[in-house]
């Protein structure tokens, strides 16, 4: 049975990556902050023991100089190591793409000015596509904060929420039963069509619920709208060959549906693991299961939530042995990022970081898989697992999976 499973933690980064200066990012470490902010609130550490018999202390600590407030397992079984991204953007999509081996090289288009973010005719165009009466936002903004800012005159005018933030996105809230669910997917299939001039890689849309500014709330019907990757992945390669990527959560929204077998939606984290559960008792042989786990992102780094991104670790964690035992002796299982997030840092933005990489197969001995130059080596790994031609981008590892 050749079963790979992969577990994206959305943001969950281990230090500040080589070319983190670029970003102004230097210093950021979504994990060793997390971890020092809980000794601080909680006054006690945050205990991820399964993670860190998967190797994840020994990756994190070699990953950076920043002291990692977490006990280390005293035995590790598995393949841990850390990589720096080799695309341009910290974004979602980029992380996403270069872990199934297509690294983003070319520069995406952003709206930089943090008011009138948007440009006036592309404004005009929306609105005479769409019939909406005009846009409110039209600025950098947290997706939570601008609900309790601009919901109620929303739902008075029936005039879009549109904002973006340092990534390359438009992002659309609007209430789910004043302006209606599917008005807002229709308006946000209309600015893709009309984003591809500007190279935007996203648009979100961002439902919410709620009845004023105390209890405007997004729901799980979350949309995003992505460009299609540059070139095909690893899931378009496996796919063609005749075998199935099972899509979890919002994989198969951001790798544009391309490649993707079969997408299944859950919200929240417990659910979303629950699917995957599901899904690996299920699947058959040369089957890929993704998921990704956006709780870690969108509620708490973005949030800069740091005591709630750590017992959302925990609760991961104490789910990662029911991940293990449902493991077939021959099913490969991942745990990664596609970005940081850490939650201490100043705005609300990704950091760019250093994501984990750890793998794990029944029976494994440690094994140190070290600095990694891109997250495409998951994919070049995926290739040689699946025997598939290889990617133009990575450096494999799998031999060393099997030694
Ligand atoms: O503040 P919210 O709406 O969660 O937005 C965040 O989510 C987007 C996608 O990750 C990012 O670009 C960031 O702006
Ligand atoms: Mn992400
Ligand atoms: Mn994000």
């Amino acid at each position: 049975m050749t079963k790979a499973v992969i577990l994206v933690l959305d943001s969950f980064g281990v230090g500040c990556a080589p070319d983190a200066e670029r970003f102004g990012d230097v210093g950021a470490n979504t994990l060793a902050s997390i971890a020092r902010e809980f000794v601080k609130v909680k006054g006690r550490q945050l205990e991820l023991p399964h993670l860190a018999g998967l190797g994840l202390i020994r990756a994190a600590r070699a990953a950076s100089d920043q002291t990692i407030l977490v006990q280390d397992a005293a035995q590790v079984a598995g393949a841990y190591g850390y990589a720096a991204e080799l695309s341009s953007g910290k974004d979602t999509p980029s992380g996403h793409w270069e872990i199934a081996g297509v690294p983003v090289l070319f520069d995406w288009g952003y709206f930089q000015q943090k008011t009138d973010s948007f440009p006036q005719e592309l404004i005009a165009k929306l609105c005479a596509e769409t019939g909406v009466p005009g846009i409110l936002g039209n600025c950098h903004a947290s997706g939570t904060e601008i609900l309790k800012q601009l919901g109620d005159e929303h739902v008075r005018t029936g005039k879009p929420i549109c904002y973006t933030s340092a990534d390359s996105v438009f992002q659309v809230a609007a209430h789910e039963e004043h302006f209606g669910l599917e008005r807002l997917l229709d308006f946000c299939q209309a600015a893709r069509r009309l984003l591809d001039e500007y190279n935007i890689g996203r648009v979100i849309a961002r439902p919410f619920l709620g009845a004023g500014p105390d209890t405007y709330a997004r729901t799980g019907n979350r949309r995003d709208y992505s460009v299609l990757p540059p070139a095909p992945t690893v899931l378009d390669k496996l796919t063609e060959a005749g075998g199935e990527v099972i899509s979890i959560g919002k994989i198969a929204d951001i790798y544009a549906h391309q490649g993707i077998s079969r997408g299944l939606k859950a919200t929240g984290l417990e659910a979303l693991i629950d699917t995957t559960l599901q899904q690996m008792q299920q699947a058959g042989s040369n089957s890929l299961i993704f998921t990704n786990l956006v709780d870690f992102d969108q509620n708490y780094g973005h949030r800069r939530d740091p005591i709630g991104y750590g017992e959302a670790l925990e609760y991961f964690d104490s789910r990662l042995p029911e991940v293990i035992e449902t493991l077939d002796d021959d099913t490969l299982l991942l745990l990664t990022a596609d970005h940081g997030c850490d939650p201490t840092w100043p705005g609300t933005e990704h950091t760019r970081e250093f994501i984990p990489v750890l793998c794990y197969r029944k029976g494994m001995a440690d094994v140190d898989l070290g600095q990694r130059n891109s997250f495409a080596d998951i994919g070049q790994t995926l290739t040689d697992f699946f025997s598939l031609e290889a990617m133009s981008y990575g450096d494999s590892f799998f031999k060393q999976l099997t030694t």
